[in-house]
């Protein structure tokens, strides 16, 4: 007879107790694919790094600068042994020669199409330039592919909270009407306020928790 365990792990990660894992130039050098991940993508300076380290309330954690292009590798954090936060390289404006973004855009390409332990997508937006052509690119793809994306728009505090909601009123209907609006859900962020870390937070514990296979045994 095949008993299935019932999933006896918490509602909510612990995102305080997260630990650097490992960074991977390659798809091939990224640790095995398994359990849970979820992948934060954006254009290089668009404010991955700082997501990932205030949600951690962690400023040391992931590397962030003023000069875009300072995530170069797909950097992997651990909650647990088998759920990972990943911060992916940029996309955009590096300083750095073509030959070498063409090098990341592949193994960054390889990395969404092929990892089959990626959950979702945090797609980040600076919210004063919004759905550019490689937002546009990323969220059709995850569409196409059936990945959810959750789009923070970020900088969120660099304007006042009037505008900052019509942005995302504005961001909400161009989405509609571009048939992108399935499984994508947007929120305002910043991480110099922290403000959105809840929502945030929510939306991770739904892709890494119940998207997390229960474990099976036989008798
Ligand atoms: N005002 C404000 N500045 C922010 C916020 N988030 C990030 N920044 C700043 O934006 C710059 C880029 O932030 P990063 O987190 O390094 O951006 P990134 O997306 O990781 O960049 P790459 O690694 O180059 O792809 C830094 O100078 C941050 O301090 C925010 O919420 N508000
Ligand atoms: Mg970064």
């Amino acid at each position: 007879m095949s008993i299935v365990k019932l999933n006896a792990q918490p509602q909510k990660l612990n995102y305080r107790a997260i630990r650097f894992l490992t960074s991977a130039p390659t798809l091939a050098e990224c640790p095995e694919d398994s359990g849970a991940e979820v992948a934060f993508a954006g254009r290089s300076n668009a404010g991955k790094s700082s997501a990932i380290n205030a949600l951690t309330g962690n400023s040391k954690l992931a590397r962030t600068s003023k000069t875009p292009g300072r995530t170069q590798l797909i950097n992997f954090f651990s909650l647990s042994e088998q759920q990972r936060l990943v911060d992916l390289p940029g996309y955009g404006y590096a300083k750095v020669a073509r030959v070498m973004k063409d090098e990341w855009q592949r193994h960054l390409a390889a990395y969404l199409e092929q990892r089959q332990c990626l959950r979702g997508l945090v797609l980040l937006m600076d919210i004063r330039q919004p759905l550019k052509e490689f937002d546009l690119h990323m969220l059709t793809w995850a569409v196409e592919a059936g990945l959810p994306v959750h789009c923070l728009l970020t900088k969120a505090d660099k304007l006042k909270h009037g505008p900052a909601n019509n942005i995302r009123f504005a961001v909400e209907k161009a989405l509609r009407e571009q048939g992108l609006d399935r499984e994508v859900t947007l929120q305002l962020f910043s991480s110099t306020r922290k403000t959105g870390i809840d929502t945030l937070e929510r939306k991770l514990n739904e892709w890494l928790i119940s998207r997390t296979e229960p474990s099976a045994t036989s008798s």
